[in-house]
């Protein structure tokens, strides 16, 4: 495979500080960003680099788990809980090099919060720093609203977190170590090239653990991006990086751009970060009754569930099409999942959500 070509493009980093009296130029600047480039990365968050560090000290406590520990909280097709090498991208067909654990605030989590025995103080962690997440999620659909013409409440009504329904989920990943003696195999990824198809996606990052690759999808001609022109994404200490989901794309009648994304495997020695990496993601989904539709009505009203469930069905397509061409056996065990045979007699669960 030809090597990656890579351009330096600015991605623009937008202060959230004195939200309410900057509020004019803020929006400017969000609209501005989901048109050209779909990413952005904010400062002045209001959420602290302490704060941060705390949320990862939890994250890193939960995977250095014993596995058998955190299969007691497995993946489920509603999108919580914990997998292990099984999240396979319709652009690679292989599994991301990566074990993530899902978790919303809603009904979803019944059972899939991990023991406070395991780790006392996880959940009360989590479930602050989560809503301190959405908090500023709020505070950037405001604006969004604003730039469309809906009212200021429009999206965040739609997003409400104190519903039993609500979907948002904060995915905590851990990207494995790489021995830097053994080469990662061709068409093997941290994370494949893919976008979300949620609204929006604020993610964190640790400093010195770099990695995300971004592919603005105005300019990618083919499918994934693959063979197009990549970034290396920076960050400072506290920066919350985002990108535009394809439901926010769909609901801004294509106007704002869901962008390409990926973790690359690392590869090269002299440049590269091959020790673990740990982000954290944060997934603003609608809520299933809420009804989705353009101000210019470009595409027809669908409700949050019927969304979700074509992006999902999308997704399993594109898969289901890219392992015919590799030749790999499929099958749909009808609850959005795949189960799948690589050629190996182990057959894994295979997720399909963002
Ligand atoms: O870990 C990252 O930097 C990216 C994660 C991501 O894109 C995702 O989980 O959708
Ligand atoms: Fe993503």
């Amino acid at each position: 495979m030809a090597p990656t070509k890579y351009i330096d493009r600015t991605i623009p980093r937008i202060s959230l500080a004195n939200f309410n009296s900057r509020i004019d130029t803020i929006t400017e600047e969000l609209v501005r960003a989901a048109e050209t480039d779909g990413f952005f990365s904010l400062k002045d968050t209001g959420i602290s680099v302490g704060e941060i560090e705390a949320m990862f000290v939890q994250s890193a406590g939960f995977f250095a788990l014993p596995d058998e520990e955190k299969a007691t909280v497995p993946w489920l097709a509603k999108n919580v809980g914990w997998e292990k090498n099984s999240q396979i991208r319709p652009s690679t067909g292989t599994a991301d090099m990566k074990e993530s654990y899902q978790l919303q605030f809603g009904e979803n989590m019944k059972d899939s919060w991990i023991s406070s025995k395991a780790l006392p103080d996880f959940r009360e962690t989590a479930l602050e720093f989560m809503r301190r997440t959405q908090a500023i999620s709020e505070k950037l659909m405001l604006c969004f609203a604003r730039g469309l013409g809906f009212s200021d409440d429009y999206f965040i009504k739609a997003h409400d977190v104190s519903r039993p329904d609500s979907q948002t989920t904060l995915r905590l990943l851990h990207y494995f170590e790489v021995d830097k003696k053994t080469p990662v195999p061709e068409g093997y990824f941290r994370a494949g090239a893919h976008a979300d198809w949620d609204f929006l996606t604020l993610l964190f990052q640790q400093p010195g653990q770099s990695g995300l690759e971004i592919c603005p999808g105005r300019e990618a001609v083919t499918s994934f991006g693959i063979g197009d022109v990549w970034t290396k994404v920076d960050f400072e200490a506290g920066d919350i990086v985002c990108n535009i989901g394809d439901l926010l794309m769909s609901w801004s009648d294509d106007r704002f751009k869901s962008t390409f994304h990926r973790v690359r495997a690392p590869m090269d020695p002299q440049t590269d970060y091959y020790g673990p990496r740990y982000s954290i993601a944060f997934f603003n989904q609608p809520c299933s009754s809420c009804t989705i539709q353009g101000p210019l009505k470009k595409y027809p009203a669908v409700t949050g569930e019927e969304f979700t469930r074509s992006a999902m069905n999308r997704n399993f397509a594109a898969l289901k099409a890219k392992k015919d061409a590799m030749g790999v056996e499929n099958e749909d065990d009808g609850h959005g999942a795949v189960s799948q045979r690589l050629g190996n007699p182990e057959t894994r669960r295979v997720r399909v959500g963002v």
